[in-house]
């Protein structure tokens, strides 16, 4: 029995349904053991990306893990997925009964303090299929989420997320809407955000 457990209480609809928030999907307590687990156990890296020729540092630190086999093609490098550690299957496993999804891919991303940031994107990669749901759970340093409509380059809202809340972004979410994760210079602690997916074969 791992010491944390999901408490799905009814979420907070958002963009039309396009968007589930649950604030609380572990508790605080809860939220901080898990952040601690995943700091030690993930082989965070400082990645690069090529953006019309120029290589750029990420501003954030990054892992990628799923099942055997599993490929994801980012800013043009195709990324092989390692294998799961041990919590990061667990939390997998929970959510795919959750939601009877078959999630098999993990992006995680570690902001080291409010200078790292995401920049303006949808989740759109081929591999995610036509109409990816993606699960997006949020552990230590609260950091504000940002969207704008695709086409538009005014931010229409912003959205705080708390240590040990889950989005869930819907089918239709990433035709109509962009996300980002601005930079917050008062934010001095790190936060750690996992995407779970489910990657198909090209
Ligand atoms: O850190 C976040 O909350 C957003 C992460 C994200 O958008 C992504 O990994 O695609
Ligand atoms: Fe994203």
């Amino acid at each position: 029995m791992s010491a944390w457990r999901f408490r799905p209480e009814p979420p907070e609809s958002l963009l039309d349904g396009l968007l589930h928030y649950y604030p609380a999907l572990l508790e605080p307590q809860q939220a901080a053991l898990l952040y601690q687990l995943l700091l030690q156990e993930i082989p965070w890296q400082q990645g690069r990306v090529v953006i019309y020729g120029r290589e750029h540092i990420i501003p954030r630190l990054q892992a990628w893990h799923g099942d055997p086999g599993i490929c994801y093609t980012y800013s043009g490098k195709t990324l092989h997925a390692d294998p799961w550690t041990p919590t990061l299957q667990i939390i997998c496993q929970q959510l795919n009964q959750l939601t009877g999804l078959q999630l098999n891919a993990v992006l995680c991303n570690l902001y080291r303090d409010g200078q790292d940031c995401m920049g303006w994107h949808a989740d759109d990669e081929r591999e995610l299929g036509e109409n990816p749901r993606i699960l997006s759970l949020s552990l230590g340093a609260e950091r504000d989420f940002a969207l704008r409509r695709k086409g538009s380059s005014r931010q229409s809202g912003l959205l705080p997320l708390a240590s040990g809340s889950l989005l869930d972004m819907q089918p239709g979410m990433q035709h109509q809407w962009q996300h980002s994760l601005p930079k917050r210079a008062r934010v001095l602690q790190p936060r750690i955000n996992l995407t779970f997916r489910t990657i198909y074969p090209l």
